[in-house]
């Protein structure tokens, strides 16, 4: 199955969401990891990279080995897709990334650019008006209230909630609340936006229009996503690569590149048989382990 993928990959023509450098990374952005990782502000480097990455929560036998030996990449402009059995460690490998937790072993770096994430709850409060949770972004940022106003109703108008400010997020659909959060990541001006299931809780309809927004958007922003998700055909639709994770602890057991010509629809033939070989090497991992 994977030679033929590969081979048909190398083939087709190629997307266009590998071109060229995300914009000036911001600075006074570093993180811990960036101390170790790929170097100044902004270089040329990947945009996230993790080498040899372990972790383990807790200590001794009690150990759980989440990540081992992770050794992952993500370049400029480029959209990865992480797939992998429940619990195998995604969301750890995003954690690390965002500096909410360090690795046990490895190293992370993303050249000082600066990274928001997004999840699978959009997180709203509730009592702030749609455009207010969007200038919370702006407000931490030490942004004045004027430009936080014009900044938050430009953000909206990009993620199509025009209009929408002055709502409360209860009066909102949970596609519309996504949009939300989506906006109030942008809001943080991130070269680097990591993604957690962010569809995963939406109806397939509403998640098709959210594929063609986000890709949308990082396209117009050329930033570098790292995105999680359960869904092959989602993985198939938005990466630039598919990269799978073996059951826990999660390595990288397979790299699929997917140069399938863009814009790509989830119910099309071709990314359904490229989701269907993934699909069944997912499997084979998945029953290698047992669940
Ligand atoms: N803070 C923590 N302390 C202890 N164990 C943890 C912690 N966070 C995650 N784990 C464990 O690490 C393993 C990997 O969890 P993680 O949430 O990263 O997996 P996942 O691939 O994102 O799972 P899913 O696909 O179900 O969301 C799981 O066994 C989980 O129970």
């Amino acid at each position: 199955m994977r030679t033929p993928l590969r081979e048909r990959a190398r083939n087709s023509r190629h997307g266009q969401g590998t071109e060229g450098a995300p914009g000036a990374s911001a600075p006074g952005t570093a993180r811990p990891g960036d101390a170790e990782g790929t170097g100044a502000v902004g270089d040329a480097g990947p945009a996230v990279r993790l080498d040899g990455v372990s972790k383990v929560y807790g200590q001794g036998r009690k150990g759980l080995h989440a990540l081992d030996d992770v050794t992952l990449s993500v370049a400029p402009g480029e959209f990865v897709c992480l797939l992998g059995a429940s619990g195998c460690g995604k969301s750890t490998l995003l954690s690390l990334v965002a500096g909410l937790d360090t690795p046990t072993a490895g190293r992370i770096g993303t050249g000082g650019r600066k990274i928001a994430m997004m999840f699978q709850e959009p997180a709203l409060f509730p009592w702030l008006t749609v455009s207010a949770n969007v200038e919370m972004a702006l407000r931490v940022q030490g942004v004045a209230s004027r430009e936080r106003r014009e900044r938050a109703a430009a953000l909206l108008e990009t993620v199509h909630l025009g209009g929408f400010g002055g709502k409360r997020p209860h009066e909102l659909s949970g596609g519309m609340r996504q949009r939300v959060s989506l906006a109030r990541a942008l809001a943080q001006d991130a070269d680097v936006l990591l993604m957690d299931e962010p569809f995963g809780a939406l109806d397939a309809m509403t998640r098709d229009l959210l594929h063609d927004e986000l890709e949308r958007i990082w396209r117009e922003r050329r930033l570098s996503v790292l995105f999680v998700t359960h869904n092959v055909r989602e993985a198939v639709r938005l990466g630039d690569r598919v990269v799978l994770l073996s059951s826990r602890p999660g390595r990288v057991v397979e790299d699929f590149p997917i140069t399938l010509e863009r814009p790509r629809r989830t119910d099309s033939a071709e990314v359904a048989e490229i989701a269907g070989a993934v699909t069944g090497r997912l499997r084979e991992e998945v029953m290698r382990h047992g669940r």
